[in-house]
């Protein structure tokens, strides 16, 4: 049985960061559904490269389909067991997604949150955007969006783990090394 932990938390809440930390200790496969959409994007043979742009830029939620198998053919290409995903399920249609093609092969362990007030979140992906990072939505405008769909979109499925107790709570307003030492608690737990 695969094993998979999902990572929650606003746009530049630090769940990449701290997925990399995650990684380095405890040896999960870290796939993160933006990067694989942005990969999916960049293939010049895709058949769904216009429609991704198009979701990202304007801080949209992807149709779950694309999202879902992208996650699937990386698991399994993978060989391994343990998954940090990183940016997934942030909608209803995610989840539902999710629950119907994966939810019978996967154990959920538990769902991390990086909690963090919106405006230092939109301080990193500027931060970020201007250090070029390359990605088409770390600018304000689209910033506005993304943030739209993630109180509209994302906080009910946050919700929604916290009533089924899978909930792990992180504050990610702090040194990076900090947050990480609450995250290692959480995961030295569920050993
Ligand atoms: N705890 C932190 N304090 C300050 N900056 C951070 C912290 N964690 C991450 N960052 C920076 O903020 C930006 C967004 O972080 P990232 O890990 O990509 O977040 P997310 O994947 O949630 O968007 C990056 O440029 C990263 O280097
Ligand atoms: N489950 C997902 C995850 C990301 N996307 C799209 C829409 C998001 O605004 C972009 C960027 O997501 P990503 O997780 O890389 O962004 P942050 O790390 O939160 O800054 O990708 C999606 O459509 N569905
Ligand atoms: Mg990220």
């Amino acid at each position: 049985m695969k094993n998979v932990v999902f990572v929650l938390g606003a746009p530049g809440s630090g769940k990449g960061t701290q997925c990399e930390k995650i990684v380095h200790n405890y040896g999960y496969v870290h796939l993160s559904a933006g990067d694989l959409l942005r990969e999916e994007r960049a293939k010049p043979n895709s058949k769904h490269g216009e429609l991704i742009e198009d979701y990202i830029r304007n801080g949209k939620i992807v149709p779950v389909e694309i999202t879902c198998s992208l996650l699937k053919d990386a698991m399994e290409k993978s060989g391994r067991e343990h998954f940090l995903i990183d940016g997934f399920p942030r909608s209803d249609d995610n989840l539902r997604g999710w629950n119907r093609a994966m939810s019978n092969e996967v154990n959920l362990q538990f769902v991390l949150y990086f909690e963090c007030p919106e405006d230092v979140c939109v301080g990193r992906c500027l931060k970020r955007g201007s250090a070029g990072s390359g990605r088409s939505d770390d600018n304000m405008e689209s910033l506005k969006k993304r943030f739209k769909t993630y109180v509209n979109d994302t906080m009910p499925i946050i919700d929604h783990y916290q009533s089924l107790n899978l909930l792990r709570k992180i504050d990610a307003n702090r040194d990076a090394d900090e947050v990480f030492s609450d995250v290692k608690v959480v995961f030295e737990a569920a050993k």
